[in-house]
């Protein structure tokens, strides 16, 4: 980090020097870096340093070759990869890097596969409308969401500038996120907006209901009109997206942004990120007299004591067992052993890699 060498033309996407170690074995086959800016139907846009110039440029490539039918292994808008750029007739993806982070929402369909929304990112960004008054069980199940993926979670506030007093619902929504910063900001008036900048670092997704105003604040962020706003919409009105792509866009600051779909609804896809998301509650567990308290009816139990006394709301705990239950039903649907093929995949992708001639 602190390295006084000439800097890597992609270090401000994230390129770091471990990136650039693990590389290694994949440079030495003639494979150039590169960050997944978009991804369509076979085919990605990747951003790297033009082995010519040495500048940062954007490269249409064939992603087919790191295709997979599992979404979860696709290429991803965040992805590092190992691009050949003497393939013909279009540079090819030949290798994807493993993740250090990944934002996966469970697909609505019947299956346990999951949807990876944005990659390798250090920040999520939760976007929260302050038009109406937040759902707090949505920004609890986003939070989740977020702590799940392995990086760490911020809250915007959005549209500060529709309520005269945001403060409260601040407070509010503090309270149900510990350890969590929560800005209130409007990207109309620009309030907030420097203490926000501040937040970010590294690579940031922004995730948020449609109409949270995502995309509003991703062209507050970068200082030009990059995402297409919609117009007009009620707060009941359903079903237009306005962002369909998910695209990896950079700061000027330095770092860059990923700017999601609107989800309409978030499902769960993994485990650790409930109990992070309910750190409180699950050091009161930490507490109880019995190991295994089920919080019901056990002796000296200290969720129950706190449910009493009013410092765990009750509607706090619904949320928590509720997610809770959500994240059981998935893993029995064998994820476990999806996980575990998964982690072997990668393995094998960047193994094949290092051996693969370009
Ligand atoms: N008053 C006010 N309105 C805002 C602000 N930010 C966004 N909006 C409005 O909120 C609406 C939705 O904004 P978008 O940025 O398109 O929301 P989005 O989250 O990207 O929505 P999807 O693309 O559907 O996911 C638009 O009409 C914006 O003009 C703000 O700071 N203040
Ligand atoms: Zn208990």
């Amino acid at each position: 980090m602190n390295d006084t060498s000439v800097a890597h033309p992609l270090s401000g996407y994230g390129w770091t020097e471990d990136r650039a170690a693990e590389f290694t074995p994949l440079a030495e086959a003639g494979l150039t870096p590169a960050r997944i800016v978009r991804v369509d139907r076979g085919r990605c846009d990747v951003l790297l340093a033009d082995p010519a110039t040495g500048e940062a440029r954007t490269v249409r490539a064939d992603s087919r070759p790191v295709g997979d039918p599992d979404p979860v292994r696709s290429p991803c808008t965040g992805d590092w990869c190992a691009v050949d750029l003497a393939a013909a007739p279009l540079p090819t993806v030949a290798a994807l890097l493993p993740r250090t982070t990944a934002v996966v929402r469970k697909t609505s369909g019947k299956r346990s596969d999951g949807q990876v929304l944005a990659a390798n990112v250090d920040t999520v960004l939760i976007a929260v409308s302050l038009a109406a008054e937040p759902d707090l069980g949505r920004v609890e199940r986003f939070l989740a969401l977020a702590w799940e993926s392995g990086a760490e979670p911020l809250v915007a506030l959005t549209k500060a500038d529709l309520v005269d007093d945001a403060d409260h619902i601040r407070a509010d929504v503090e309270g149900i996120a510990p350890g969590v910063p929560v800005v209130a900001v409007s990207a109309g008036t620009g309030e907030g907006m420097d203490v926000l900048r501040a937040c970010l670092h590294g690579s940031t997704a922004l995730v948020g209901q449609s109409g949270a105003g995502k995309s509003t604040l991703t062209n507050a962020l970068v200082g030009a009109d990059v995402m297409t706003v919609q117009q007009t919409r009620s707060v009941d009105e359903k079903g237009r997206h306005t962002t369909t792509t998910r695209e990896l866009i950079p700061l000027p600051g330095g770092g860059v942004v990923i700017d999601t779909p609107g989800l309409r609804g978030v499902g769960l896809f993994g485990g650790e990120g409930v109990a992070m998301a309910f750190a409180d509650i699950d050091d009161l567990a930490g507490q109880c007299r019995f190991d295994d308290c089920s919080h019901r009816s056990e002796p000296g139990c200290a969720v129950a004591a706190a449910l009493a006394d009013g410092t765990l709301p009750q509607r706090r705990m619904e949320s928590f067992l509720k997610l809770q239950r959500e994240n059981e039903w998935i893993a029995s649907r064998s994820d476990a052993r999806l996980a575990a093929e998964r982690t072997r995949r990668w393995k094998m992708i960047t193994k094949s890699a290092r051996t693969a001639r370009p």
